[in-house]
C-alpha cells in the first residue's frame, strides 16, 4: 500500500513543556489511522502540526495529496445559517459537496438553522460536510464523535466508513476504544512524547496478550480465570466442573480488551 503521509522526528514544545519529543509514523493510503493517548499526551498537538495550524520545532511532515480538516466545536459564527456556511466554504474551496454526502449527513434538513441552534451531533455532521468539500485525499478528525449519543455515533461511524470506501485516508483521535476497534485499521499510541506502539489492534493484543481471560458461566454463576497456559487450564476447568456436577452453560476466551492493552502501553514508564 502506498504511503500518503510521512511524519519523521516531530518535536514540539510549548514554552518549557516538551509535548512531542520524537514522533515518527507513516499513514498508508486508504487506511483509517487512530492516534491514541491519555489526556494531555499530545494528540491534538500532532493533528494541528499536520494540519498546518501549529508550527513545530523540528522534524518533517510529508503529505501527498489534499487535506480536509474538521472544525473544532463552536468554530463558526453563532448566527450563521448552515446553508450560508456551506456557501462560504464552497466559494473558499472552489468545490461543491456531492449530493450523496449532503443527503447522508442530513444537511438539507438543517440548512435553514443557525449554527447555535444545532445539536452537538448536527454540528459534527456539518463539520464533517465542510471538511469533505473538495474531496480531500486525507481527512483529519479530532475526536469526531465525542459527546454524541449511541445513534449519533453510529451514524457518524457509517459516514466515516463511507469516506474510506470512496478512497479517502483518515487520521483520527479518540478516547473511545469501541470506536477505535471498529473503525481503525492501525493505531499509534502516544506516550511521553513518542509513539510507544504502532500497528493493528490484533498486533497490540499479540504483543501484550500474555494472559488469556476465561469466563465460565454455570448454574452457580460466572467465574473468570486468568492463565498463560490455555490448554492446561481449559482441561482443568472442565474436569473441576464435571467433578462438582456443574454444567458449563457458556464459556468465552479472550486475550484482554483493547482498553486493557491501551492502558498498559499508555501508562508504562519504559518501553
Ligand atoms: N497553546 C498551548 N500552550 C501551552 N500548553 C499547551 C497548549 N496547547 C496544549 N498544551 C499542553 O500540551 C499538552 C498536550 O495537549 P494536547 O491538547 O495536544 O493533548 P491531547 O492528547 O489532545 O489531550 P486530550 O486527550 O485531553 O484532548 C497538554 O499538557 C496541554 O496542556
Amino acid at each position: 500500500m502506498d504511503t500518503i503521509m510521512h511524519v519523521l522526528h516531530l518535536k514540539k514544545k510549548y514554552q518549557t513543556l516538551e509535548v512531542l519529543k520524537d514522533v515518527s509514523f507513516d499513514v498508508k493510503k486508504g487506511e483509517i489511522f487512530g492516534i491514541l493517548g491519555m489526556n494531555g499526551a499530545g494528540k491534538t498537538t500532532i493533528l494541528e502540526c499536520l494540519e498546518g495550524f501549529l508550527k513545530y520545532d523540528e522534524g518533517q511532515i510529508e503529505i501527498h495529496g489534499q487535506i480536509g480538516i474538521q472544525l473544532q466545536s463552536s468554530a463558526l459564527p453563532a448566527y450563521m445559517k448552515v446553508k450560508e456556511a456551506m456557501k462560504l466554504f464552497s466559494k473558499w474551496k472552489h468545490a461543491q459537496l456531492d449530493e450523496e454526502i449532503v443527503k447522508t449527513l442530513g444537511i438539507e434538513e438543517i440548512a435553514d438553522q443557525t449554527y447555535r441552534e444545532l445539536s452537538t451531533g448536527q454540528q459534527r455532521r456539518l463539520h464533517l460536510a465542510l471538511a469533505l468539500m473538495g474531496h480531500p485525499d486525507l481527512l483529519f478528525l479530532d475526536e469526531p464523535t465525542a459527546g454524541l449519543d449511541v445513534a449519533g455515533r453510529k451514524a457518524l461511524h457509517e459516514n466515516i466508513i463511507q469516506c474510506r470506501k470512496q478512497g479517502m485516508t483518515i487520521v483520527l483521535t479518540s478516547h473511545d476504544m469501541n470506536e477505535v476497534e471498529s473503525l481503525c485499521d492501525r493505531i499509534g499510541i502516544l506516550r511521553q512524547g513518542k509513539m510507544a506502539f504502532i500497528g493493528t489492534v490484533e498486533e497490540l493484543a499479540k504483543q501484550l496478550g500474555r494472559y488469556y481471560y476465561i469466563k465460565v458461566n454455570s448454574q452457580e454463576g460466572e467465574e473468570v480465570y486468568t492463565t498463560q497456559h490455555i490448554q492446561q487450564t481449559l482441561m482443568q476447568i472442565c474436569q473441576d466442573y464435571q467433578k462438582q456436577n456443574l454444567d458449563i452453560l457458556d464459556m468465552t476466551v479472550n486475550r484482554g480488551t483493547l482498553e486493557q492493552h491501551f492502558l498498559e502501553v499508555a501508562r508504562r514508564n519504559e518501553i
